[in-house]
């Protein structure tokens, strides 16, 4: 990782719900223009950090920073604020909502003046399609499609496409290939790139190691809410990272109970 100071950085953050320590002790550095990818099984605690990092939770302990300096952040809009946009699984839209709506939600374009102040779909429908098909996906030419008529791949990307339009500094994408086939999510990866190339720190959430090998830099793998490991590419092999986070643990108990069924003459076999 580059010596520079990161974007956005965490340090020693837990978080303790009643007497379940979902995070613990974990520290990351978010740099421009860099994909870190976050790998775990579910409920290492994947999303409670994304929720920290967006201003959802406040950790328990430690700090959070922005361009070196400690931050508090009491709601999403405060990270909002500091650039951080969280793009979900499913692209977080209302699928009867019309593209051009749904691009702009929360930061409408008006036309007119006072009581006369109405919407300007013309223009927020403009944009949308432009920044479609700027993220190649050409087959969108009207916003006033619904959003419930992209499919998974195009609503990830043109959840993206709108944190990028707003100068998003840190992307935070949750899972934005699972449930997608192979060439839906090799687009959504070639936009990542894009996004990265653009100088945005994004945080890559996925179970899938093959997705997260192919467009990051850095990568940290979460079990039971602690960091087991944090690696820059190259570092680590396809097979050592898969290991890791499947839990080499959860793979040798598997061993030791066939071993122990095939030992006590209850063979799988008979
Ligand atoms: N608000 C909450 N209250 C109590 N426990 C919680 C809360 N949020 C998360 N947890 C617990 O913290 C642990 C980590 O959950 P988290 O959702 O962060 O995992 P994850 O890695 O995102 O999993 P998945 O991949 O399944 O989404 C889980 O055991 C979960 O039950």
């Amino acid at each position: 990782m580059s010596e520079s100071t990161p974007y956005m950085a965490i340090e020693n953050v837990s978080k303790i719900f009643g007497s379940y320590e979902a995070l613990s002790d974990v520290s990351l550095d978010i740099h421009a223009g860099q994909v870190l990818c976050l790998l775990g099984d579910n409920g290492a605690g994947k999303s409670t950090l994304i929720k920290v990092l967006s201003g959802f939770h406040e950790p328990t302990s430690g700090t959070v920073k922005i361009n070196g300096k400690p931050v508090q952040f009491k709601s999403p809009r405060d990270a909002t604020a500091a650039g951080i946009s969280t793009v979900h699984q499913f692209g977080g839209t209302f699928p009867l909502m019309s593209l051009g709506r749904s691009f702009f939600t929360g930061v409408e374009p008006t036309k007119g003046w006072g009581p006369f102040k109405y919407f300007d779909k013309k223009f927020a429908n403009k944009v949308v399609v432009e920044q479609m098909q700027e993220m190649g996906i050409t087959r969108v030419t009207d916003g006033d499609r619904f959003v419930g008529s992209l499919s998974g791949g195009e609503r990830q990307v043109s959840a993206i496409a709108r944190a990028v339009y707003f100068g998003a500094k840190v992307l935070i994408l949750d899972e934005p290939t699972a449930a997608l086939g192979v060439k839906e999510a090799a687009h959504v990866l070639r936009i990542i790139m894009q996004a990265k190339h653009r100088g945005i720190a994004v945080v890559l959430v996925t179970h899938n190691v093959s997705h997260a090998l192919t467009v990051g830099d850095h990568f940290a793998v979460l079990i039971r809410g602690e960091k087991a490991d944090d690696f820059a590419k190259g570092q680590r092999t396809r097979e050592e990272i898969t290991d890791l986070m499947a839990g080499g643990e959860a793979m040798a108990e598997l061993e030791a109970e066939l071993a122990s069924l095939t030992g006590s003459g209850d063979s799988i076999h008979d």
